[in-house]
C-alpha cells in the first residue's frame, strides 16, 4: 500500500532505505536504482488525475533525494526522469516516465562501457593499478583492457571504515587479476610500484576538483610526489551542475559508529560493565565519507564523451548541463 498522503509506494522507499543504508552504493549504482525506483512509482502508482500523479512522482523522487548528499549522479538521474514525464493524462504520464527512466538506464550502462574502453588505452601491458574503493566506472578501465588481452595488476587499498576495497579485491580475482590488499596507510610505500592511480569519484566540480571516498586526496598528493599519475574514471552523470554556480558540494559526513563501536568508545572513555559511560564523555568521532581532491593533482578525468585535463571540465559541463539547474522535486 501506497503512504496515504504521499502516494509513495513501500518499492521507493526500500529503494530509499537501501540508499541510505548503502546496501546499494556507488555513485552509478545509485543512479540507476533511483531511476528504477521512479519506474515503479510511475508503474504502480494509484494516482487518479494527471495533478496527483506528479505530485506522487515528485513526492517519490524527494524520498529518494534525501538519502545521501554527495554523490551528485543521484539528483541528476531524478532530475532526468522528471523532465520526461510528459501527457495531458495518467496512462500517457505513466508511460512517457516508464519510458524515460528506461532510457536513463540503457544510456547509464552504454556509458560505462565507453568510458572503459577509454579508459582502458590509459593503460598498458603489464601496468600495476593502485585502487581505492570501490568504483564500477574504474573497474570498466580495468574490464576493457582484459579483454584486449593486456595483462594488469593491482594494488587495491582496503578503504576504511567501510572497506569497500574488499569488493574491488573480490571483483579483480573474478577476472583472474593478480591482488594485493593493502592498508590504507601502507599505499604511499606501495605507491613505488604502481604505474597509475585509478580511482572513480562521487561529484566533479566546474573547478576539476574531485570529490571521492575520504583519502582520495591525500593518495592523489602522495602520488603526484612520487610521479604517479591519478586518473578519474566518471561518467558525465558525475559532474555537478550547481558548481558552475558557486555552490559547494555537501560532503556526507556517516555513523560514527562505522569508525568506532560502542564497546570500542566505552575501552577508550572508560567505564567497566557496571559504570555506563556518561553523554558527554569528551570524545569526538568525525566520519566524513568523501573528501575534495585538488584539481592540480588530478591527470585526467575519464568520461564517456573522452578524457579531459580536469581543467577543462567545465566546457563540458556547460555544454550538458547549460548555466542553471532545477530541483522539479520541490515543485
Ligand atoms: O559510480 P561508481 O564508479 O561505481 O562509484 C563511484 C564512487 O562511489 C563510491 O561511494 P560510496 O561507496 O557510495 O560511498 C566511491 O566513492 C566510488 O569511487
Amino acid at each position: 500500500m501506497a503512504d496515504a498522503e504521499s502516494g509513495v509506494v513501500p518499492a521507493v522507499e526500500a529503494t530509499a532505505d537501501d540508499i541510505a543504508t548503502m546496501e546499494i552504493r556507488g555513485a552509478a549504482t545509485i543512479a540507476d536504482a533511483a531511476a528504477a525506483a521512479l519506474a515503479t512509482q510511475a508503474d504502480r502508482s494509484g494516482a487518479e488525475s494527471p495533478a496527483a500523479f506528479r505530485r506522487q512522482l515528485r513526492a517519490a523522487a524527494r524520498t529518494l533525494y534525501e538519502t545521501r548528499p554527495t554523490a551528485v549522479s543521484l539528483p541528476n538521474a531524478l532530475r532526468y526522469v522528471l523532465r520526461g514525464m510528459d501527457g495531458e493524462t495518467v496512462a500517457d504520464l505513466r508511460a512517457s516516465t516508464i519510458a524515460r527512466a528506461e532510457a536513463f538506464r540503457r544510456d547509464l550502462e552504454r556509458a560505462q562501457e565507453t568510458l572503459g574502453e577509454i579508459g582502458a588505452n590509459r593503460l598498458r601491458d603489464g601496468d600495476v593499478v593502485m585502487t581505492h574503493c570501490h568504483s564500477t566506472d574504474a573497474l570498466a578501465c580495468i574490464d576493457v583492457a582484459l579483454e584486449s588481452g593486456k595483462a594488469i595488476e593491482a594494488i587495491v587499498k582496503e578503504t576504511r571504515p567501510r572497506k569497500q576495497g574488499h569488493i574491488t579485491a573480490r571483483q579483480l580475482r573474478e577476472w583472474g587479476v593478480p591482488v594485493t590488499v593493502i592498508v590504507d596507510n601502507a599505499a604511499r610505500r606501495y605507491l613505488d610500484r604502481a604505474d597509475h592511480v585509478l580511482v572513480g569519484a562521487d561529484s566533479i566540480a566546474a573547478d576539476g576538483s574531485v570529490i571521492n571516498k575520504v583519502g582520495t586526496s591525500g593518495l592523489a598528493v602522495n602520488a603526484r610526489e612520487r610521479g604517479v599519475p591519478v586518473m578519474v574514471a566518471a561518467q558525465t552523470i558525475k559532474l555537478h551542475p550547481d558548481t558552475m554556480t558557486g555552490h559547494t558540494v555537501e560532503i556526507e559526513l556517516r555513523d560514527e559508529r562505522e569508525v568506532l563501536s560502542d564497546e570500542e568508545r566505552a575501552t577508550i572513555v572508560g567505564g567497566g560493565d557496571d559504570e555506563p559511560v556518561a553523554d558527554d564523555d569528551g570524545l569526538t568521532v568525525d566520519n566524513p565519507a568523501f573528501d575534495v581532491t585538488p584539481a592540480r593533482y588530478v591527470d585526467a578525468i575519464v568520461t564517456e564523451r573522452g578524457q579531459f585535463p580536469p581543467e577543462s571540465i567545465v566546457t563540458l559541463m556547460r555544454e550538458l548541463f547549460g548555466e542553471t539547474t532545477d530541483e522539479p522535486w520541490t515543485a
